[in-house]
């Protein structure tokens, strides 16, 4: 059961104190509300703050069992959550006292490993002093390790990585992220790494439906709604949309609503009335989504813009 569903537990019980203390349920809550879909997601979210919780209790009591290793790796496709809940997850581990901080720091390859021999050891500590207290999320880890090329400086940021993963583990969680198959053939030929990662937690895709709650959000969000028929057209936008190829589920969504903000605008700048109108300003109409090439295009064409 996840804890942010659980009864509250009778007054004086150590675990409704612990529970008040930590303010997790809100953050729980918080991230069921804010994040359309993702139930698995939420569901080892709120599994591994039960753990915690638990955890932190029973070594109040002298049950102690040792920092749990908290790495994690967040697989899935781009756009399908791995960053924001990433940023969730440093704001539950700091409430719950994991993290001195709670701050994200989020790098790629070129944040960590040196064009030249001797450059990837301070490259690689510097960002880790940054994100000591906090959540360090390596966006497409795999790229840290080319196996074709030999002498490659990745794998001196891996093995600092893995020193700073297994000695600071109180101090620094480490979350990798990235495509699922590439980060099981990474994990299958790193097994050091393989074996420090505690959590796996796979992102889906999400379906059409939950494409656009996520735009419903967005929209809310930022003051703006679609009229019916806006809705209806941006249905089928999804799916033609899904259908091309460099298709970013929510990130996808984002930059749609963000290219029908500005058909918008242009829109209103031809009707100087609607700009004193508050319905027309803040209301996205079908036209404001069919001039997107995405309904000129032949499906399996290249991206829209
Ligand atoms: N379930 C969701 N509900 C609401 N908004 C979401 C959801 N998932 C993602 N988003 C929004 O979509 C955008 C992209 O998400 P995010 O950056 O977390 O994805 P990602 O998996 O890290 O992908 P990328 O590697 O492309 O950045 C963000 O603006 C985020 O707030």
């Amino acid at each position: 059961m996840d804890i942010s569903e659980l009864p509250a537990p009778a007054p004086g019980n150590p675990f409704a104190a612990a529970l008040a203390a930590s303010g997790i349920t809100g953050l729980l809550a918080q991230l069921d509300r804010e994040l359309i879909g993702l139930a698995p997601v939420k569901q080892r979210i709120g599994d591994i703050a039960a753990l915690l919780l638990v955890d932190k209790l029973r070594a109040e009591r002298g049950f102690a069992a040792g920092a749990p290793s908290l790495h994690m790796s967040f697989s899935g496709n781009p756009g399908t959550g791995k960053t924001t809940v990433a940023l969730r997850m440093a704001a539950i581990l700091h409430k719950l006292g994991y993290v001195r901080k709670g701050h994200l720091v989020a790098v790629t390859r070129d944040d960590l490993v040196g064009q030249y021999i001797g450059h990837t050891a301070p490259k690689t500590r510097e960002v880790l002093k940054k994100a000591m207290g906090g959540v360090l999320f390596i966006d497409e880890a795999y790229y840290l390790y080319r196996p074709e090329n030999e002498r490659d400086y990745g794998q001196e940021a891996i093995e600092i990585l893995l020193q700073v993963m297994e000695n600071q583990r109180d101090d620094l969680v480490v979350i990798l992220a990235g495509y699922k198959d590439r980060m099981d053939t990474f994990f299958a030929s790193n097994p050091g790494m393989s074996s420090r990662i505690a959590h796996h937690i796979d992102f889906p895709d999400y379906g059409v439906a939950e494409l656009g709650q996520i735009a419903g959000l967005m929209l809310s969000t930022m003051h703006y709604r679609f009229d019916d028929e806006a809705a209806r057209v941006f249905t089928d936008y999804l799916e033609r949309r899904m259908a091309q190829p460099h298709f970013a589920n929510a990130r996808s969504v984002r930059n749609a609503l963000d290219r029908a903000r500005l058909r918008h605008a242009s829109r209103l700048m031809g009707q100087p009335d609607a700009l004193a109108d508050d319905a027309a300003l803040t209301t996205i109409t079908a036209p404001d989504l069919l001039a997107s090439r995405v309904f000129s295009l032949p499906v399996r064409e290249q991206a829209p813009c």
